[in-house]
């Protein structure tokens, strides 16, 4: 049995493997007998807002892309437009598993403007979700860990099987480098919440991190 009412969030690079770890830690959990609810941020097609964000990263909003906190607000509503659905799932099930959290917009924020994870943008982040959006803190964030080089490779053969375009983030190299780094502050500080980084490379291990973060 699980904690009731967790909130989990997984966080990592584009192509890190995040949707393969929220498939397993489902499979897993199911099998303990816990009740799992998940979803994935922004959320394309179910928000006007995440909507806009596609559009901006496939350069479709004109230089609204290069506003950082232009972006970073359009992925805070997203989330704030989910809020209330988060809470009433963290009421009804055992966990909520989110692919991508408040922490993507601290990171790849950060990242965009060249701050670290103790920089000026992760706090106004942190002011702008939590405090005036009041959206609900995770109680575990688990990093999922990878070489930006690997992320991107696996990125790369994503796209080719979906036939999608590459967003401007993604074509980035330098910028998945930078978000890494800060990622790796954010973990390492404890930002929000208590984080688990886990390797990216190497077998999941799903059972040691329900041992750890899910028994009573
Ligand atoms: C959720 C979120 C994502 N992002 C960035 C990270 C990704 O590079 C990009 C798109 O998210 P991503 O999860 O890669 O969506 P897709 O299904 O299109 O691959 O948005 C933020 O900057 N802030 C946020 O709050």
């Amino acid at each position: 049995m699980v904690s009731v009412g967790k909130l989990v969030v997984i966080e990592g690079l584009d192509g890190a493997g995040k949707r393969t770890l929220a498939k397993a830690l489902t499979d897993a959990l199911d099998a303990r007998g816990a009740k799992v609810a998940t979803g994935a941020f922004p959320r394309y097609d179910e928000d006007v807002h995440a909507d806009l964000v596609r559009d901006a990263l496939h350069g479709r909003l004109g230089d609204l892309t290069d506003s950082v906190h232009g972006m970073s607000v359009l992925y805070a509503l997203d989330r704030r437009g989910a809020a209330d659905r988060i809470r009433a799932d963290l009421a009804r099930y055992d966990v909520v598993l989110l692919d991508r959290y408040t922490a993507s917009n601290a990171a790849y924020g950060a990242a965009r403007l060249r701050q670290g994870a103790d920089g000026g943008f992760v706090e106004w982040v942190r002011s702008l979700e939590v405090d005036r959006f009041g959206l609900p803190i995770p109680d575990l964030q688990l990093l999922l860990r990878v070489p930006a080089d690997v992320a991107a490779g696996r990125a790369a053969h994503r796209e080719a099987e979906e036939a999608r375009g590459r967003d401007l983030y993604e074509s980035d190299g330098g910028l998945q480098t930078r978000c890494a780094a800060v990622y790796d502050g954010l973990a390492a500080a404890g930002w929000l919440s208590p984080w688990e980084v886990l390797d990216g490379t190497a077998d999941l291990r799903v059972d040691a991190i329900l041992d750890r973060w899910f028994t009573h």
